[in-house]
């Protein structure tokens, strides 16, 4: 069976889109893995599926390298939201996500913001394993007991992520504590584990170890939780550019409504067909 997809990426994090509009898709987590090879397959952070919905203009679907399942995809939200909005000739679509329901607007030439919602900042939200204040957690990584590790935030956008405050960022330091941290017992879901840097008060210089994908160019649900953890330390307002591998993505963390918006680029690389 064949199933032709769109390969995009949202500030260098790429997906392979699928649209299941009008035929299901649903591939077994080792197909996923297959096709998600870099190497032998097509090679992508994520698999998305755009599907039907009663609640909003589509569903979306979300696979990690991995295989596994998850919540949401703030970058894919971005890449699938201009799909849909070049398809429908409109400005603006909703697309839920079993992270919640999520708002795509055009925000100018290959440029889309989402309104991501509010961020979940309760331990029970995130989760974790045992109640701690989530503004600063307690966190021992393996035998390593490096002071910038100490007392990260953490955050749910859907999904969960725990930003530690730190200049260090360089491939071995973000792989090997990343890897550590992505499947500590303290997050019983696993974790998207954020580098922050904080250049000045509106902006963030951002790595983010991926739960399901490692290393990525740039994540986004990544950004906002980094916003929201730096925001709530006042290290940062709550508007700032954040500084990804693969380009610069805008997080505005709104005081009236409580929801962050997140601002980026899209891009469409190549078309094709998987054979699933
Ligand atoms: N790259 C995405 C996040 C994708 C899912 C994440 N790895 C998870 O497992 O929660 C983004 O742009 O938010």
């Amino acid at each position: 069976m064949t199933r032709p997809f769109v390969k995009m990426n949202g500030a260098g994090n790429d997906f392979v889109v699928v649209n299941a509009l009008e035929q299901p898709f649903a591939p077994g987590e080792d197909q996923i893995r297959a096709l998600g090879d870099r190497q032998t397959g097509e090679g992508f952070d994520q698999l998305i599926a755009i599907e039907p919905s009663d609640t909003a203009d589509a569903f979306m679907r979300v696979w990690n390298a991995d295989g596994s399942m998850v919540e949401t995809c703030g970058n894919a939200l971005r890449c699938v939201g201009w799909l849909l909005m070049q398809a429908n000739a409109s400005d603006r679509v909703v697309i839920d996500t079993a992270g919640g329901p999520t708002t795509a607007t055009r925000a100018g030439d290959h440029r889309v913001t989402v309104d991501m919602g509010k961020p979940r900042l309760d331990w029970t939200q995130v989760p974790l394993a045992e109640e701690m204040d989530t503004r600063g957690i307690e966190l021992q990584v393996g035998p390593i007991d490096a002071p910038i590790l100490h007392t990260p935030g953490a955050v749910s956008m859907g999904n969960p992520h725990v930003v530690f405050f730190t200049d260090r960022q360089d491939d071995g330091f973000v792989t090997g504590s990343g890897s550590l941290v992505e499947h500590h017992p303290l997050f019983p879901q696993g974790v998207n584990v954020g580098f922050a840097n904080v250049l000045d008060r509106d902006h963030i210089r951002l790595r983010v170890w991926e739960r399901g994908a490692g290393l990525t160019k740039a994540c986004g649900t990544g950004a906002c939780a980094a916003l929201v953890a730096t925001a709530r330390r006042g290290l940062t307002e709550r508007k700032a550019t954040v500084v990804v591998d693969g380009g610069e993505l805008v997080i505005d963390w709104d005081a009236q409504t409580d929801h962050v918006l997140m601002t980026g680029p899209v891009e469409i690389e190549r078309t094709g067909v998987l054979s699933i």
